[in-house]
């Protein structure tokens, strides 16, 4: 069963204040990190960079040896994504969603979650939380405790059988609902999502505290 991947790389780094898919880790911008791991993983096919032309070039020093195709982004994330899926075809029975802001992410990781989609459909990575959580008001005063029993963070690759995302998407653009992942796209269908528990760090990054992280994570 091939598994293509969809990273989507459209956003405006908004939170960083400037372009952190181009921010560069040990000499090599986060992009390319994030298209190198899928590149390895032993069950992608091809790989699908969803960004404006300018960000895809800099992947131009890159060699890899799959297939590595562009399509062009959305308003937001989830409208990213289905112009990713829109370009997939019968090949692609499997589809990994990642962030290209995840550049941590390993090939083995990405292959055992392809192994859990193979098996039940749709997996994704997550971790557990591990902090204490409350729920604040708006002037950032905690307010409610929240139990942490079960609760998980996701994380990404997210990946499911291609037929399903693409049906759990359709539903999702017709009602114009907004959704942070694809694990909440096909819980909208009554569908439960295998979680993988990732067991080294795979954060988005988002501020600029984030580069200085992930350049010591990646050794
Ligand atoms: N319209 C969008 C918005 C986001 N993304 C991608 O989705 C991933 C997760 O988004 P996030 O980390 O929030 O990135 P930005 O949207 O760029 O960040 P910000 O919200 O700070 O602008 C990123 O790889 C980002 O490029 C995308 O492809 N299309
Ligand atoms: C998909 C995601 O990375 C899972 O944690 C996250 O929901 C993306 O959120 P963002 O607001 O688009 O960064």
């Amino acid at each position: 069963m091939g598994c293509a991947a969809v990273i989507v790389a459209s956003g405006s780094s908004r939170r960083m204040g400037f372009d952190k898919l181009a921010a560069e880790l040990h000499g090599k911008p986060v992009l390319a990190h994030t298209v190198a791991a899928f590149m390895r993983a032993e069950g992608i096919s091809r790989v699908i960079v969803v960004c404006p032309e300018e960000r895809f070039r800099l992947l131009e020093d890159e060699h890899f040896i799959k297939p590595l195709d562009r399509v062009d982004g959305g308003e937001h994330r989830q409208h990213s994504v289905a112009n990713g899926l829109a370009v997939l075809d019968a090949e692609d029975m499997l589809v990994a969603v990642h962030d290209g802001a995840r550049p941590l992410v390993r090939p083995e990781a990405i292959d055992a979650c392809i192994e859990a989609a193979r098996k039940y459909g749709a997996a994704t990575l997550a971790h557990a939380v591990a902090d204490t959580l409350k729920k604040a008001d708006a002037e950032g005063f905690s307010r409610h405790p929240v139990d942490r029993t079960n609760l998980w963070a996701m994380e990404t690759p997210q990946i499911f059988r291609t037929s399903l995302l693409r049906r759990a998407y359709a539903g999702i653009l017709e009602r114009q609902t907004i959704v942070t992942d694809e694990v909440s796209v096909v819980e909208a269908m009554g569908i439960s999502t295998k979680l993988i528990v990732s067991d080294f760090p795979n954060p988005k990054i988002t501020v600029p505290a984030d580069i200085a992280l992930a350049t010591a994570l990646m050794q």
